[in-house]
């Protein structure tokens, strides 16, 4: 049997590890597993390593001397040609290019040369490069050798506990997986039981069958309730005069996947060792059994070889060692695995995404471009189905909508989706309007400082994860934003959240907008208001200055304000505070200023809140005396 002679730390399965595991493979026994799938073939030039099989369909070349043993340098598919996924570059590529030229022949060679040149331009050393849409989501498919105890079924949970620390122990593999037949046939033999067969006809005999056999795939009414064990008779002699068309017909129904709990799209168990079955084809019941998956360090071990505690389990009837091989596909990788498979060496691996609804939204690095879609289709991939879209931001934010400019990469191509934040829903288009998700907290520790009797004035709303929020705590709430869309999504999601009732949504300037609002005659007397255009908001304040009247407003009643803003300087308080006192004509007292998060390296976003002050709001009595 094949040994893999690279062990692997059980608390740092890695890709890159199993990988080298994986190519390992081959040293003992002449096979090469740098893919588990059967159609793969190993061709390797100058090392000890004979060409396996070739089949047309695809083929892995290994470079024995110029690289380390088994280390694969070319995968190409004889369909798509070259540019296919997960290939690996070395500096020898005019040598490379002619063996593979043998092989492929002369009508390859030019696409050959030309991504040998340019990858080697990159990157003088060994390179990757995938393409997104050629994904070769085979390539990442590892095959192990584990040795398994398989017990009867009864007595696995008992098994288990006595095993402790002689079980397998990967992250997300179980130790005790579901192979196919470890049900034995004793849901059958219950079914079976003559007292208790309702089976009048081939046909439903089948349906009974399958429904006890395949119990997943039953709908209530096939249920069967297994009934105390009695002697039963043989599947072969209860079926016999049935058409063996109809005995086919018993197989499970395949119309999703995976179907049954022995069918994990990740991890896959299979024995390979089967005493019994050469020893017994016969159809009698089998008793259920369930595999105990062994630590890797007893691979290869024979039972006498093994630790106590597993020979005394060994020991029981019906308890044998049997060999499995366990095969982790790209389905069971996470994504930060099969990026750093997939990007250069020393390339920073984009491991974090903001998602907006089902759009995850990427902010790639420059280095990143000739990945990006490829990187995109991992986290599309890996992130499902909670995420269908992946955009990557192109540029920084700098127009008067503050909407991002983004590049499709991957998956379904509309950005109009539905965010839940605080409980509530908001339909939004992310390529018209703003929409941040790391604001939530923000946003709602604003809100918590509101009180019931409260009117917000929101000046910058965007689709109204404030205003929206606050409609359900606060007496009403006044809305605007200068984005149409905006507006007509914010109207939206008042609808949507029952709460339109509550507000009231404008489309102008911000300054307008307060200045309609100040203008009302019966009037509105806000009392909070919010300011949340960062870049610029505080410049707005002088809307504020000797705006309201004193024959509408009490001094002791004007409106709360929280103005957002950047601040790069070393004290950030300090130098917002001076801003807005300069916009203000004076300070304003108890004014608090609250961290919200470091956007950048040295560069905080702000939030500035204070009560207005009377001298700045009204206009100079004095002055107005005097010249009356
Ligand atoms: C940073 S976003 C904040 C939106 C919303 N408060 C949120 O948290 O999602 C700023 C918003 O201000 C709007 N805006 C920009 N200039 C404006 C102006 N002069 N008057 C009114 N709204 C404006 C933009 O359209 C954008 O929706």
């Amino acid at each position: 049997m094949s040994r893999v002679s690279v062990g692997l730390a059980s608390s740092c399965l890695s890709l890159k590890h199993a990988r080298f595991a994986a190519l390992s493979f081959g040293g003992g026994g002449g096979r090469v597993r740098v893919h588990a799938k059967p159609c793969r073939s190993a061709l390797t030039y100058g090392s000890e390593e004979d060409v396996n099989e070739v089949t047309s369909r695809s083929y892995a070349v290994n470079y024995g001397p110029s690289l380390q043993r088994g280390q694969r340098l070319f995968e190409a598919s004889s369909e798509t040609q070259w540019a296919k996924p997960g290939l690996e570059f070395v500096p020898q590529v005019e040598r490379a290019r002619d063996e593979i030229k043998d092989v492929y022949g002369e009508t390859n060679l030019l696409n050959a040369k030309e991504l040998a040149e340019k990858l080697v331009k990159e990157d003088g050393s060994v390179k990757k490069f995938v393409k997104g849409a050629d994904l070769d989501r085979e390539s990442f498919t590892r095959v192990f050798d584990i040795a398994a105890l398989r017990v009867p079924a009864d007595e696995c949970g008992l098994y288990v506990s006595k095993l402790k620390g002689h079980l397998l122990n990967w992250p997300r593999v179980k130790n005790v997986p579901r192979v196919e037949g470890d049900d034995g046939d004793s849901a059958l033999k219950s079914l079976l039981w003559e007292d208790n067969r309702a089976v009048d006809t081939p046909e439903s005999l089948v349906e009974s069958v399958r429904s006890a056999l395949y119990p997943d795939e039953s709908d209530s009414d096939n249920e069967v309730t297994v009934k105390e064990k009695r002697k039963f008779p043989a599947l072969r002699k209860l079926t016999r005069g049935v058409d063996s068309d109809l005995l086919q017909a018993i197989k499970p129904r395949r119309t999703g996947q995976p179907q049954n709990k022995w069918e994990d799209a990740a991890v896959r168990v299979e024995v390979v060792e089967e005493e019994r079955e050469a020893q017994n084809h016969d159809l009698e019941a089998r008793e259920a059994t369930r595999l105990l998956l062994l630590d890797e360090r007893y691979k290869d071990k024979f039972k006498d070889e093994l630790p106590q505690a597993v020979q005394v389990v060994l020991e029981n009837p019906g308890s044998e060692l049997v060999r499995c091989q366990l095969t982790l596909t790209y389905d069971y990788w996470p994504m930060d695995e099969i990026l750093k498979e997939v990007l250069p060496t020393g390339m920073t691996i984009p491991t974090a995404f903001e998602s907006v609804g089902h759009i995850a939204h990427l902010n790639l690095r420059n280095e990143h471009t000739p990945y990006r879609h490829t990187i995109a289709q991992i986290v599309l991939e890996k992130n499902k189905p909670r995420i269908r879209t992946v955009v990557n931001k192109t540029d920084v934010i700098h127009n008067k909508y503050r909407t991002m400019q983004l590049e499709l990469l991957a998956g379904n191509s509309s950005l109009v989706t539905t965010v839940v934040e605080h409980g509530l829903s908001f339909r939004l288009d992310l390529a018209s309007v703003y929409w941040n998700s790391r604001l939530a907290t923000e946003r709602q520790r604003l809100i918590d400082t509101f009180v019931e009797n409260d009117i917000v004035c929101d000046m910058f709303a965007g689709v109204g994860p404030i205003a929206v929020v606050a409609a359900k705590k606060v007496k009403f709430v006044y809305a605007n934003d200068l984005n149409p869309s905006a507006t007509s999504y914010m109207q939206h999601n008042l609808g949507l959240n029952k709460l339109a009732y509550k507000a009231e949504v404008s489309n102008e300037d911000a300054r307008q907008f307060v200045r309609n609002l100040l203008a009302r005659n019966p009037p509105v007397l806000f009392s909070q208001v919010v300011m949340n255009l960062p870049l610029d908001a505080a410049e707005f304040l002088d809307v504020f200055v000797r705006a309201f009247s004193r024959d509408v407003w009490d001094s002791r009643r004007l409106p709360q304000i929280h103005v957002y803003g950047f601040s790069k300087a070393k004290n950030p308080e300090a130098e917002y505070s001076e801003r807005i006192a300069d916009i203000l004509g004076e300070m304003p007292h108890r004014m608090h200023i609250h961290r919200v998060r470091l956007v950048a390296p040295g560069k905080y976003m702000l939030c500035a809140s204070f009560r207005l002050p009377a001298t700045v709001a009204f206009p100079r009595q004095s002055t107005i005396r005097e010249y009356a």
